[in-house]
């Protein structure tokens, strides 16, 4: 790592030896404004700005106890990540540095919560990994076992033969350790796996025959999969990480490697395969997987056509209680069995499935709202809404400052008139955020049934 004009063991000094005298507040700044992150797949595009600029989650975490960078005028961070090691480099420039009560941020440690052993301490050292680490993916997956090797359909058949590998023991780690940084830097609240656990899997998807001369092999991303024992006798896979690196994301890479996961779910019978906390991106491209594979299950259409037809033939604005529409239970149990999706994905897909079914959809799409609405309901606010003594109040948290909701019970002898006044404007902000997460529930189902048309015709 670069510090220029000052060495971190000064910085540590000085921000010991606290002024009293400061005449101006040091209001510190964001790592987010300060820090800059490029991948850099050759020498050359160290120093140059023309790497893949990444954009990270917030930083602040990673820096003192309230996030900001202090002490430092003029401060510059930039970082390059090798694509080829997944070793950094960090570049540090600042006009001058100044104690103004806060202390002087030690950058060196900082940056290290973030990169820790994977920053190399001078340019020069790091410039030299480009050419000294060609073949340190090859290397690192040479004793791994081949899942998958095929073509990629979207790619130039000469540059594309894509290998989806398993990585196992001493290597699986220390491959991890060089990867944990961009898992930091681009999955918000992510923590790594602990690698000296063997029920951790890891699933390397690699490029042969790249373009990039000399580079025997490219790694685009990864998986991280835990395997659970399932009483009495199989396991459960559950996907606790996946990543395509940001230079090749959107091009079709992480469905790829979502399939060749799942078709080994299948191939290993597994009880059933499930996705940690999946982001919505994610979900996009797991549901665009899935739906085929429940279209062509036999026991899918006449389970589907007994809702649909039921959902065409009412007016819904008029029920006068909750009706489900969910999927009988023996299809729930054999989609688990023969695809391995398990019960909670099956019900996303679901209204997928009941979507791409209503034909034409703007004739259905208030019978269709109204079963969104009324299973977002179920799921947000739960079976108890309603009852005497009870109460869902919309409350900001840190995991999503509009949407979450909380449940309390009252106590006899409160103010009734305060009671219903409040209760009317709970109910009407509740019933808007409700709408609002039918919206874009709405938009994601639209996304993946135009995206599994356009394939299937
Ligand atoms: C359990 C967890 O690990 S959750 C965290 C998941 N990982 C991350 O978020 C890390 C950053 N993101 C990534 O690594 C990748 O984008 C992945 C793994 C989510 C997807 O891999 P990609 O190679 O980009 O996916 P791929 O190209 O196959 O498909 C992308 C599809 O998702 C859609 N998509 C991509 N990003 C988003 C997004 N933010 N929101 C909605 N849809 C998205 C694309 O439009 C595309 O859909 P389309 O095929 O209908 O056009």
């Amino acid at each position: 790592m670069g510090t220029k004009h000052q060495s971190s063991d000064a910085v540590s000094d000085q921000k010991k030896r606290r002024k009293v005298g400061f005449t101006k507040t040091d209001e510190g700044v964001q790592p987010n404004d300060c820090i800059k992150i490029y991948i850099a797949s050759r020498e050359d595009e160290v120093g140059s700005q023309v790497g893949f600029p990444i954009e990270p989650v917030d930083l602040s975490s990673f820096f003192e106890e309230d996030g900001k960078i202090y002490g430092y005028q003029g401060l510059k961070i930039t970082v390059w990540i090798s694509s080829i090691s997944f070793q950094a480099y960090a570049d540090i420039s600042f006009e001058s540095t100044c104690d103004a009560g806060k202390g002087i941020t030690d950058l060196k440690a900082s940056l290290q919560n973030i990169f820790a052993d994977n920053l190399v301490e001078t340019k020069d050292d790091f410039l030299k990994t480009f050419s000294s680490e060609t073949n340190y993916v090859k290397s690192m997956i040479s004793d791994g076992k081949v899942i998958s090797n095929g073509l990629h359909g979207h790619l130039n058949a000469d540059s594309s033969e894509l290998e989806v590998v398993r990585v196992e023991g001493e290597s699986m780690g220390l491959l991890y350790c060089r990867l944990v940084p961009l898992v930091l830097l681009l999955v918000d609240g992510s923590n790594p796996i602990d690698v000296t656990d063997p029920d951790w899997e890891i699933y390397l998807l690699v490029e042969k025959k790249t373009d990039e001369k000399d580079v025997p092999q490219k790694l685009l991303g990864f998986a991280a999969l835990y395997r659970f024992f399932h009483y009495p006798d199989s396991h459960r896979l559950r996907l606790g990480q996946i990543l395509v690196f940001p230079p090749y994301q959107r091009k079709g890479y992480g469905s790829h490697l979502l399939q060749v996961i799942t078709d080994m779910a299948v191939a290993d019978n597994i009880y059933d395969f499930s996705i940690e906390e999946p982001l919505d991106s994610l979900q996009h491209v797991r549901a665009c997987i899935d739906i085929p594979r429940l279209l062509a299950l036999q026991s899918i259409q006449p389970a589907l056509n007994s809702v649909v037809s039921r959902l065409k033939g009412e007016n819904l604005a008029k029920r006068t209680q909750i009706t489900r529409f969910s999927p009988p239970s023996d299809t729930i149990e054999e989609v688990r069995k023969t695809l391995k999706i398990n019960k909670k994905q099956f019900l996303q897909c679901w209204e997928i499935l009941i979507y791409l079914a209503l034909d034409p959809i703007e004739k259905h799409l208030d019978n269709f709202r109204t079963i969104v609405l009324d299973r977002i309901r179920g799921d947000v606010i739960g079976k108890d809404t309603g009852a005497s003594g009870k109460r869902v109040l919309e409350v900001p948290t840190e995991f999503d400052s509009e949407v979450s909701f909380v449940m309390f019970k009252t106590n006899g002898g409160s103010d009734e008139s305060k009671e219903v006044e409040i209760e009317e404007s709970d109910k009407m902000k509740q019933e808007e955020q409700l709408q609002k997460l039918v919206d874009e529930r709405i938009e994601a189902i639209k996304l993946v049934a135009d995206k599994v048309s356009v394939k299937s015709s």
